[in-house]
């Protein structure tokens, strides 16, 4: 094996359950030392993957291999990974340490060799002091700490991890979340993390999967996903606020890309790449949209408008914004920031995005610069 081969190959896998419900033809590569995250919507056969990874299910069909080993058909115990669950699995008879060298003891590992581990794991997690204690007398957060140092003093080379964080409050998944994060980059092991959370997806991975009905939607680095999502799906999930999709027939011609039916098209942008103007003199380039609310947020002002044959659409402006609901405003756009999709198939519209880029004209450029454009504070 080179450095540069895959770490773990999936090649065509499927495994589909009674029902029709699973995942198909799943083929992916996953890079030795990187943090994977799949991420998707309930069922989309995110935990699914995980177990064909981990073991814990059998593929139908296809290939897995860890390591350039063939292990589609080895049981996980054999498979060299450790496992992180959202419930800690902690037995709560048993202290910090205990819970923690579990394993190494079933295993008949050198009791030096487990003093060793054990004050490394300790040390990494930041549970030195609590060895001793109960889980029943550690916090969320201090919980899955164990669980993480259970699966650090197992010494494997992949972690696969479901959910590791929901059981936790905001701020301590926030946390939790730069520790892993934190603790994968120093230990150089590969983890493949399951989450629904694309917030959390965007902020610790170097490559997400995202998925939908049991296939893979699209797979990249984070800003890849953002900039350039493979289908509307991907525009809408990722991204807080989501990036408005609205059909094109409900655009004026003048925003459209030249040369397609606006039937065919869906058009999207990202709630950062609206501008609002609420003077009508500059609305010769734009579209008309009226307020519907809007949501301060200290550093920036969500502000939500309703537009006629659609389902909205949330500008994002910098600072504190005032205007009231009712107010009638145009919106526009860099038209470059404009994403364009197949109505039919979802897909990105390489040849509408681009066109419409070497569009651009300066009358935007002054729109948005515009007195007129909404004060901020
Ligand atoms: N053992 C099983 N028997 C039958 N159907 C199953 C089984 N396990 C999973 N499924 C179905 O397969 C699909 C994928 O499930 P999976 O648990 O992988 O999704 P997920 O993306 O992890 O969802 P969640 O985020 O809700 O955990 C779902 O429709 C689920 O109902």
């Amino acid at each position: 094996m080179t450095a540069q081969s895959p770490f773990i190959e999936i090649h065509s896998v499927s495994r589909v359950f009674n029902g029709g419900n699973g995942v198909h033809d799943l083929s992916i590569d996953i890079p030795r030392g990187s943090f994977v995250v799949l991420l998707g919507p309930s069922g989309c056969g995110k935990s699914t993957t995980l177990r064909l990874i981990a073991g814990l299910e059998t593929a139908d069909q296809g290939l897995i291999r860890i390591d350039g080993k063939d292990v589609t058909n080895t049981p996980p115990s054999k498979r060299g990974l450790s496992m992180v669950f959202q419930s800690y699995a902690l037995f709560p008879h048993l202290s910090v340490a205990e819970n923690i060298i579990f394993g190494l003891k079933v295993r008949k590992t050198d009791k030096e060799e487990i003093k060793t581990r054990l004050a490394e794991a300790l040390s990494v997690t930041g549970l030195e002091g609590c060895e001793d204690r109960k889980p029943s007398e550690l916090s969320g957060g201090q919980r899955q700490r164990v669980a993480l140092a259970r699966a650090i003093v197992a010494g494997h080379p992949l972690c696969l991890m479901d959910e590791p964080l929901s059981n936790l409050d905001a701020k301590l998944r926030h946390a939790v979340r730069k520790d892993i994060r934190d603790l994968q980059q120093r230990l150089g092991i590969t983890v493949v993390y399951v989450t629904h959370d694309q917030t959390e997806a965007m902020s610790m991975a170097d490559i997400v999967i995202l998925m939908k009905d049991g296939r893979i939607e699209q797979a990249g680095d984070p800003a890849e996903l953002y900039l350039q999502p493979a289908t509307a799906f991907a525009a809408g999930f990722v991204g807080s606020p989501p990036m408005a999709l609205l059909p094109a027939t409900a655009l004026p011609n003048d925003v459209l890309p030249s040369g397609f039916p606006p039937k065919d098209l869906t058009f999207g942008i990202r709630p950062e790449d609206l501008n609002l103007s609420t003077d009508p003199a500059s609305e010769a380039w734009g579209i008309s949209a009226t307020v519907t609310g809007s949501e301060f947020l200290g550093a920036e002002t969500f502000v939500y408008v309703a537009i006629a044959g659609t389902d909205g659409a949330t500008a994002r402006l910098p600072g504190r914004v005032h205007i009231s609901p009712g107010t009638e405003v145009s919106l526009s756009w860099v038209r470059a920031a404009a994403h364009w999709f197949d109505r039919e198939t979802g897909l990105r519209h390489a040849q509408a995005t681009t066109d419409i880029a070497a569009q651009e004209t300066s009358q935007t450029t002054e729109f948005q610069t515009s007195p007129s454009t909404v004060s901020t504070l």
